[in-house]
């Protein structure tokens, strides 16, 4: 038995870009709340994943691990990036009055001249509107940016200035950017994954997303043009996501990429086999009691955040790669990493944790296949040593010489054969 739909989807009012397992598993399922929004996705890359998902006309099966199969309708067409016309069309649209974007951490930069990028594109959609209605729009940024809404409004600017100035203006007044803070860990979707969906259901879905019961989505910002009633599925409505945010980039995406170097290096695959490794748990720990000390939030709710943690890392059926994890560290480890250690040094601490991760992190950039937007440089810097990889990322540290010679002291018992 395939996916078919019985009924016509909802209708198109917002609009997503980085259609990825992530999207399927969080803003697509809280979108699906209310039959009144329907999604047009749009990839970036992948031409497979719209064309299977249209055979299933938008649908897909959404595994969450312990609990259940449910099959997910808000996806009312998926678009490969190449459909220029379709994307222009469905941002200037006056019913559309939602972009949500999960387009990875680099993604976030202001586009050279003539580049092809998620932000050009956005540019290009936002003149196609500002050309046809200039109805007001809300842009959803879903990356785990710190305050992602500024950031993109950041590279927004940046793209537009020095284009018509009319537009630029319309960009600045009319295009409202929310904050969010997004959480729910969902690996890439394995062909074990595709089996055990067919296996539980008896429905064959080429394009099924494994999630965790774990879900939060918080935002902060106007929705001008309206917006799903993304609450109806657990979303909560804020005045800032800003402890919140730094609560999960340090504690839950901190500890995954310690978790991914130090793990690598160790021979571990997997976050819930290099939990399981008790010299990367207790780093975990060290890590956690480390950052938990500059966050503003309640003790108990820190510890609260840290036991849930504990379980989410170690569930079973979570296959989550640490390879996934290590990819774009030098997009990570400044927002995950490098702020926690800028305060610990300037208390006069040198974090183990911390000088640990970064020390792996070298490891993994000297031992060979390293996918990151930065490798040209970032592969010679760390033959180099500590210093010339901090001073590629933070020239206040690579002047600190105690911690420079605390990582290189690390760095040769990181290396390992990594799987
Ligand atoms: N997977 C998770 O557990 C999770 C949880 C919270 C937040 N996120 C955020 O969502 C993002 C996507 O995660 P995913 O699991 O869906 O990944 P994915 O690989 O399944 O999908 C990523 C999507 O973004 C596009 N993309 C990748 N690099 C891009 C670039 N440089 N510019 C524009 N588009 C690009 C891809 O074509 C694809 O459509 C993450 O980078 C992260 O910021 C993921
Ligand atoms: O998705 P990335 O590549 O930004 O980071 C990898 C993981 O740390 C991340 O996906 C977490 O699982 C997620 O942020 C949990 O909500």
């Amino acid at each position: 038995m395939r996916l078919h739909r019985d009924a016509e989807p909802a209708p198109v009012r917002a609009v997503h870009c980085g259609l990825g397992a992530f999207h399927r598993a969080h803003q697509a399922v809280c979108t699906a709340a209310d039959p009144e929004w329907g999604i047009a996705a749009y990839t970036f890359r992948s031409t497979e994943l719209p064309a299977e998902l249209n055979a299933q006309g938008g649908l897909y099966s959404l595994l969450v691990r312990g609990e259940d199969v449910r099959t997910i309708g808000s996806i009312s067409r998926a678009h490969a990036g190449a459909e220029r016309e379709r994307w222009l069309s469905d941002l200037a649209a006056p019913e559309v009055a939602v972009v949500t974007l999960t387009v990875t951490e680099a993604a976030y930069r202001v586009p050279r001249e003539g580049e092809d990028s998620a932000i050009s594109r956005l540019v290009d959609g936002l003149r196609a509107r500002f050309r046809a209605a200039a109805a007001p729009i809300t842009l959803v940024p879903c990356d785990n940016v710190p305050d992602n809404g500024a950031a993109l409004r950041s590279v927004l600017r940046a793209a537009v200035a020095g284009q018509d100035a009319a537009f630029a203006a319309w960009v600045e007044a009319g295009v409202s950017i929310a904050s969010t803070v997004v959480d729910r860990i969902t690996p890439a979707t394995t062909p074990a994954d595709v089996r055990a969906v067919h296996e539980l259901t008896g429905v064959r879905d080429a394009v099924p997303v494994v999630t965790e019961p774990y879900a939060e989505w918080l935002l902060a910002g106007d929705f001008p043009g309206g917006r799903p009633s993304w609450e109806r599925a657990g979303a909560r409505f804020v005045d800032s996501v800003d402890d919140y945010q730094r609560r999960k980039l340090w504690l839950l995406n901190g500890a995954h990429s310690l978790l991914a170097y130090a793990g690598l290096g160790r021979g571990r695959s997997s976050v819930r086999e290099a939990m399981d490794d008790a010299v990367l748990a207790g780093l975990v720990e060290s890590w956690w009691d480390t950052a938990a000390r500059h966050l503003p939030l309640p003790a108990a709710e820190l510890d609260e955040y840290r036991s849930a943690l504990r379980r989410r890392f170690a569930a079973p059926a979570i296959e989550h790669r640490l390879r996934q994890i290590a990819v774009d560290g030098s997009q990570k480890i400044p927002v995950r990493i490098l702020p926690v250690l800028h305060r610990e040094r300037g208390a006069g601490r040198l974090p183990e944790a911390a000088v640990a991760v970064l020390a792996a992190w070298i490891a993994h950039l000297r031992g060979g296949d390293v996918r990151d937007p930065r490798s040209a440089d970032l592969v010679p810097a760390a033959r180099s040593g500590a210093r010339a990889v901090l001073t590629a990322l933070d020239a206040d540290l690579a002047s600190d010489d105690e911690l420079i010679a605390a990582i290189n002291a690390e760095v040769p018992s990181a290396v390992g054969d990594e799987p």
